[in-house]
This record gives structure tokens, sequence and C-alpha cells, in this order.
């Protein structure tokens, strides 16, 4: 079984970082859909302030009155108006803000988990699974305060500051100038402190996915963990993790910090400035001292849309080291769109034959020439491989020490990978001509260590043709003798199967996954027998099963047990990436050394035995 393993370059702590422009694109396409949305909580924001501005004006109004000894009933009902309207417009605004950052977070994750399902294998085999886990979970998180607080921030703060500049400037330009010098001097330290921001931000990141990759293969493994004592390990492996997100956390803390005080640093530094430079001016009578105060007055209103804008700059470090991960797990090689969906014409439930266009009954299988290693950089798995597979039915085994690539037959079978040289055909037509969807109807497979999903019984059996009648469905569980098991469960189909189905025997989810492979009504049954012992009860069971199956379709199996090859019509002999021989048990045995050996020594010859 393939079951490789390494630290895989590109969930590394150092996602490689995306271009400017292409960070703001990735950013934007997360936003579009709902500008408008995001436009109608800023003006309502806006408009919220701005309620609350004109509220000084009609208390003076309602001050001036009271001096001058008139009525105040309207005032008093326009004040409490705009109190309560400005207040109700503004939380409304917020509300629509907050929905909407929601909304992106939603979607973000639908779009990501709808491409991660439809990942190709190869690249299945570079990632892990637990980074892409913290991908669509902790990543997301992050854009929600970017597409919209920050953006609302950023356009209001411009538009604050955009008057005051103006206003600033009819005052005295030459002041105006000198506020912008002192100010574009400290603000450029944030050139310095931006990327920062995003690099920590993004590490942390990396780090969170990190935790939920060891998690993943703690609780994947959870009975190994504890059999190997590594508990400890385990969990200092994840400490490590979590200190290095932390680590980088209270980095990315410490720069945003010193973006935000430098903020303050401008403004404190331009008052003296201007107060130097306008004393000046006024001493000299180039100007009077009330533009000075004026101009100073105005100088501490930009305080607000600069402090705005620097935290909108900081949010948009942390969603674009987000956007970063994001994109990066968006851009894996993916399968055709209608597979994973099964919206290919003639799938639909995925119960029936489902190949639409292909006949019915049993498929003919055949290798021409196949080569194959699974990365460019590995050896070939394959070497010039070729056999053919009558649709007849029957039950082809193949047999070969460890290694030898007979479980590659199946992921090439199953288009998991794509050979380099030479054709694979089912029913005569290229792989390569088949929609992925209607060539993954056609077949079952099980692999070896027959994977049963945590749910119940009923649901992994119906996981392959949800739409399966109850008697379709009764009928599979006698045919793979499991019926009895079902009726002595207290909770029958209902039972939960716990993680991975282990409140099942192994020769029982061998059948729990052989039944529901048979209930896809496959035209060809791949299996990847388990190389564990199975008792005698249950390998006869199991054999029954596969002997009946073989009658109406065509099944290959990787095959560890004496009797199943015994029991075969043909058996292809692998031997490191290549076929060494096709025949009968008894041809083989006479005629094929490496053959007499394994049947001799390493096929397990436990149970009662073909007869
Ligand atoms: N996803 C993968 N990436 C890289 N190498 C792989 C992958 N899967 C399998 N291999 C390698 O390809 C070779 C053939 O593997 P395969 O699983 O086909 O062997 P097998 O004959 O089925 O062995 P076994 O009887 O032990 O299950 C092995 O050397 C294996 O290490």
């Amino acid at each position: 079984m393939p079951a490789q393993q390494e630290k895989p370059a590109d969930t590394d702590t150092k996602t490689p970082k995306l271009p400017a422009r292409e960070t703001w694109r990735a950013l934007y396409a997360h936003i579009r859909p709902r500008r408008g949305a995001i436009v109608l909580g800023g003006l309502l924001t806006l408009v919220g302030s701005v309620t609350g501005l004109i509220q000084p004006l009609a208390a003076k109004e309602l001050v001036d009155r009271l001096g001058e000894g008139q009525g105040i009933g309207d005032v008093l009902v326009l004040l409490t108006l705009l109190v309560v309207a400005g207040t109700v417009i503004e939380a409304f605004g917020a509300y629509v803000l907050e929905r909407t950052a929601e909304s992106v977070v939603l979607a973000a994750r639908r779009q990501l988990v709808a491409r991660l399902v439809r990942l190709r294998m190869p690249a299945v085999d570079r990632v892990q699974p637990g980074d892409l886990m913290s991908r669509v979970t902790a990543d997301t998180t992050l854009l929600r305060q970017v597409t919209t607080n920050a953006l609302v921030s950023a356009v209001a703060g411009s538009l604050t500051l955009l008057a005051t500049l103006v206003m600033m400037a009819f005052l005295d330009p030459v002041l105006l100038a000198v506020t912008v010098g002192v100010t574009v001097v400290i603000g450029s330290g944030l050139g310095f402190v931006y990327p920062r921001i995003a690099r920590a931000t993004e590490r942390a990141q990396a780090a969170v996915g990190e935790i939920s990759s060891t998690l993943e293969r703690t609780f994947g493994a959870l009975r190994t963990v504890k059999a190997s004592g590594a508990e400890a390990r385990e969990a200092a492996a994840v400490d490590e993790a979590a200190r290095r997100a932390w680590r980088h956390g209270v980095r990315a803390a410490k720069w945003q910090s010193v973006a935000y005080t430098s903020t303050g640093v401008a403004i404190q530094v331009s008052f003296l400035v201007v107060l130097g430079v306008g004393g000046a001016r006024v001493a000299s009578g180039t100007i009077p001292v009330s533009t000075l105060v004026a101009f100073l007055l105005a100088l501490f209103y930009l305080t607000d849309p600069i402090s705005r804008l620097v935290e909108a700059g900081s949010d948009y470090q942390e969603g674009t080291a987000a956007v970063a991960r994001i994109s990066e797990a968006e851009r894996l090689e993916t399968e055709p769109e209608e597979t994973a969906a099964g919206s290919g014409a003639g799938t639909g439930t995925g119960t029936g034959t489902g190949t639409g266009d292909a006949a019915s009954g049993p498929a003919s299988v055949a290798f021409e020439d196949v080569t194959f290693r699974y990365r460019p950089e590995l050896p070939p798995v394959h070497r010039e491989v070729s056999f053919a597979v009558p649709g007849e039915g029957g039950m082809t085994a193949f047999v070969g020490p460890s290694g030898a690539g007979k479980t590659t037959v199946f992921g090439l079978i199953e288009r998991f990978y794509e050979q380099e040289a030479g054709r694979i055909l089912l029913d005569g037509r290229d792989l390569r001509e088949w929609p992925l969807d209607r060539l993954r109807a056609a077949i079952g497979y099980v692999e070896q260590d027959a994977p049963v999903l945590a749910g119940t019984l009923r649901e992994n059996l119906l996981f392959a043709a949800p739409d399966a009648g109850e008697e379709e469905l009764r009928e599979t569980l006698v045919r793979t003798r499991l019926a009895a098991l079902v009726d002595r469960l207290p909770d029958g189909l209902e039972t939960v199967v716990g993680h991975r189905g282990s409140k099942l025997s192994g020769g029982e989810r061998q059948r729990v996954a052989i039944a529901r492979a048979l209930l896809r009504r496959p035209r060809l049954l791949l299996l990847d027998e388990a190389t564990s012992q199975l008792d005698a009860a249950n390998e006869r069971a199991l054999r029954e099963v596969v002997a009946e199956a073989a009658r109406t379709t065509t099944v290959l199996v990787v095959a560890h047990r004496l009797s199943t090859v015994t029991l075969a019509d043909r058996i292809v002999v692998m031997e490191a990436g290549r076929v060494r021989a096709v025949g009968t048990h008894e041809e083989l045995v006479a005629a094929d050394p490496l053959y007499g050996e394994l049947a001799a020594t390493q096929l397990l010859a436990s149970g009662p035995g073909p007869g």
C-alpha cells in the first residue's frame, strides 16, 4: 500500500510570498461578490457618525433658545430623534459589515473545500491533511477583519484625511507642507514595519497548520501512539508548534504596536514643528495667530483618520498572510469538476452502473506497456507493464513481493495517478478518454486497510451509493455475510462504528468495505486484500463473497492469500514493477520459480483452503 508520508515542501513555515498585486487581486476576489453589502454597511456607518456630529449643533441651538426664553419642544424632539436614529443607523451599519465579513469567510471556506476534495492524488501525497484543514478553518477566519472593517476604515479614513488636508491647505499651504513632510518621514517607517506584520502572521498561521497536522497524525493513530509510548513526544510536538505560533503572534503584535505608536509620534512631532515654524510665521506677520490656532486644531483632527488608516494597513497585512496560505492551497492541482460532484450526465446517484454510454456487465481491462513513476525524481514503479483481463467476469489475482507495484495497478485504473507511457484501457477505451466520474462509477474499490469512516454502519454502506434502496441494502448484506452481524447489533444499521470502524473486527471491516463497493453495482471490482490474518470463518465468508461477485463483475484482487489465488481464473505475477508471468495457479507453480516460492512461503495459507 502507498503509505509514504514525508514532510511536504509546501506546508513549510515559509509560505512563498505572493507579489503585492496578486495578493490584492486574490483578496479582492473574496470581497468582490459582496462589494454592494460592504458599500451599504460603510455608508450606514458614515451616516450614523454624521448624525452624531449634528447632535452638538442641536444641543447648541437648545441652549441658545433656553437663553432667549424660547420654546425648546421641537428641538428636544429633533435631538431625541437624532440620537435614536444615529445609534440605530450606526448599529445597523456595523451589523451589515459584520454579517458581510462572516459571509466572506463562509464563501472562502466553501470555495476552498470544494477544491480540496477534488485534489489530485499526487498533490495529496505532497501535503499534510491537518495543515489543509487549518487553512480551511483558521486562515479563512483572518479574512473577516480585512475584507470589511479594514476596507471601510481605509476608505472612511482616506476621505476624512483628504477633507482635513484640504482645510489645512486653505489655512496655510506652508504649514501643510511642513506637516506632510514630517508625517511622510515618520510614516515611511511603516514600509519597514508592514512586511514584518505580514511575515509574522504568516508564520504564526503556518505554525497553527502544524498543530493541526500533528493532531491529525496523533488522533489518526492513537492506538499506535499509545502502544509506542509516544504520547509525551506527540504532545511535545504540538507544544513546539504552539510555542512557535505564540512567538510569531507576539512578534506580529509588537510590530502592530510600533505601527500604531508611530502614528501618535508623527502627529506629536508635526505639532511641535508646526508650532515652531508657525510661530515664526506669526512673528514675521506672514499669518495671523488665529490661522495658527486653527491649523493646530486641524492637526489634531488628523489623528483619527491616520490611526484608522494605519490600523487598516495592519489588518491588510494579516489578510495577505491568510490569502497567501489560502491561495497556495487553491493552487494545488485538482481533478475536473464533474468528478467529485458526480454532476456528469448519467451519474447522478452513483447507484446505477453509472457508465451511461458504456455497455453494462463485466468490464474488460488492459495495460499496454505502462510505465509509471510517482514523482519524476523517483525510479519507475511500473516498467512496461502489460496484461489483459477480458470482460467476462471472473477473478484475476495480482501477486508478487511487497513493493512490486500491485496496489499501484489499482491507483492507475482509478486514474488517481497518470502513467508516463503506455495505455490503460477499460472496455477497450483509453482511460484518458473516459469522463472521470463515469470511469469511477463503473469501478468499486476496496482498499487494503478497508477504510470504514466514522458514522453509522448504514452511512458507511451507502457512502458510494447514497440512493440505494432498502431492499438492495439487505440483499447486499446477505451477499457479504453481514446480515447476521447487523441483526446481532442492538442498533442494527444505525450502530455507530467508531473512528475508522474501530468497533468492527478486521474481517467485518473488509466486508463492510466490499458491501459498500458492491452497492455501487460496479462492472469492475478492485479488491486490495488485507495482509492481516483472518479467522477461518471470516476468511471463508470473504472468499465466498468475492467468488460470488466474480460471477457478475470483473474482479481484480491484490492477493495475499493462497486461498484467493487458487480461486483465481488468472494470476498476474509482478516483480519490481514488471509483469513476470501470467497463468493459473497450477501453470505458475509448474513454470515460475518466484511464484512457486511465493505460494510456498509468503502467501497466507491459513483458513480451510479452497476446497
Ligand atoms: N504515493 C506514493 N508516492 C511515492 N511512492 C509510492 C507511493 N505509493 C507507493 N509508492 C512506492 O511504489 C512502490 C510500489 O508500491 P505498491 O503499493 O504498488 O506495492 P505493492 O506491490 O502493492 O506492495 P504491498 O504488497 O506491500 O502492498 C513501493 O516501492 C512504494 O514505496
